[in-house]
């Protein structure tokens, strides 16, 4: 069976990585692409590197251009999808819609609006299938929120211990660093280009950044309980990859070789999920232009801390690629349908 799809956002990076991905799945074509202000043009106005779709025309991003496919990926700004899906509800009812975005990913109202400061517009089931049960509750789903970057990283370093109840739900720590794609193509003061090249800078520091939240609720599911994060997102002068290195105490009485366990069991079966030999530690090199993770996972004696690490590509695993994923659990296909790539290196 073949699944038409409409990807709106199709101009911007997350929407170009879902066509790229997209372009070589045997079950899924692309039947149309939309844009906001760079509408009227084709698409290799915009993505250059997408040659088998190069002259598809990009369309407005309305509900009626949208409406009439078997998928529809929304991956544009924040509080724009929303008032699509709402849209889609009603004119297409059975249409699988991924939003890329952040609406539809957060339970808590107050959560929403303290980082958004928007009205919240609803949950949706989560699209990362590795946390324990989320597998379960995409397929057959019309609706999936595909998770936040650094909360994809952040949640498959971590998720582990909470579920074998080895770490404390008090005093976690996650450092993560980000290529400048991760910002999206629109220009940002913090990311002009000579800036962003040699050097690397924090920002939203301080409890600030909107994906504390999100990274709380995925802890939080797998705790059973409320888990507090502090969180400090870096940019680093790269285009793609994230690289989250999490911290938090380990349970009493609890060990390397309890903790070794736990990571082994939570991804010993996941077809993207690589918990790496002992003694190896993951690189964002290992991983670009890929569906791929790479995990580690060590205890510090003296601190009493497990450390754990976690590479993605935030373009792929991070966007494009869970997208893709959560589609094909929705749709009843092969998980890994359309995400054999390897990744690039050097
Ligand atoms: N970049 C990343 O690594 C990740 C991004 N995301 C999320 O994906 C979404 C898209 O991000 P990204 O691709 O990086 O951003 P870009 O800035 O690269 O692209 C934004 C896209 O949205 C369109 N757009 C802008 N404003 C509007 C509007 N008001 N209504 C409809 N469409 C609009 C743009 O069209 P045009 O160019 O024609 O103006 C463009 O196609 C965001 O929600 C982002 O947070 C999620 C995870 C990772
Ligand atoms: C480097 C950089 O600026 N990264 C972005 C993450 C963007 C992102 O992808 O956010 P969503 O997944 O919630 O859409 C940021 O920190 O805002």
């Amino acid at each position: 069976m073949s699944y038409s799809a409409a990807v709106a956002g199709a101009s911007g990076y997350a929407g170009g990585e879902v066509l790229r991905l997209l372009a070589s799945h045997p079950d899924v074509h692309v039947k149309t692409v939309t844009a906001h202000s760079q509408a009227g043009q084709r698409l290799d106005q915009v993505q250059p590197h997408l040659h088998s779709l190069a002259s598809m025309p990009l369309h407005p991003t309305t509900p009626e251009v949208l409406s009439g496919h078997d998928v529809v990926v929304l991956a544009l700004p924040h509080g724009a999808s929303a008032p699509v899906a709402q849209a889609l509800a009603t004119s297409d009812p059975d249409v699988l819609v991924l939003d890329i975005g952040a609406d539809h990913r957060l339970e808590s109202a107050r959560a929403w609006t303290d980082f958004y400061g928007t009205e919240h517009a609803g949950v949706w089931p989560y699209g990362l299938p590795e946390l324990p049960g989320r597998r379960v509750g995409l397929s057959d789903a019309r609706r999936v929120a595909v998770p936040g970057c650094y909360p994809t990283a952040s949640l498959l370093a971590l998720v582990p211990g909470y579920s074998a109840g080895l770490l404390e739900p008090e005093d976690v720590v996650i450092v993560a660093a980000s290529g400048v794609s991760g910002a999206g193509r629109a220009a940002k003061a913090h990311l002009l280009g000579a800036e962003t090249m040699g050097a690397m800078s924090p920002y939203g520091v301080g409890g600030s950044h909107r994906h504390i939240p999100e990274i709380e609720q995925g802890l939080g599911w797998a705790a059973g309980r409320h888990v507090q994060v502090s969180f400090t997102p870096t940019l680093a002068p790269m285009p793609r990859g994230i690289l989250a290195t999490a911290t938090a105490r380990l349970t009493p009485g609890t060990d390397a070789t309890s903790v070794r366990a736990a990571w082994e069991a939570a991804y010993g079966e996941e077809p993207f999920v690589h918990l790496l030999p002992e003694g190896r530690w993951p690189s964002t090199g290992a991983v670009i232009g890929s569906n791929h993770v790479q995990v580690q996972v060590a205890v510090d004696e003296r601190a009493g801390r497990v450390v754990a690490c976690c590479a993605i590509d935030n373009l792929t695993k991070g966007t494009a690629g869970a997208a893709v994923q959560s589609m094909n659990i929705a749709l009843g296909l092969e998980e890994t349908t359309g995400l054999e790539q390897e990744g690039l290196a050097p």
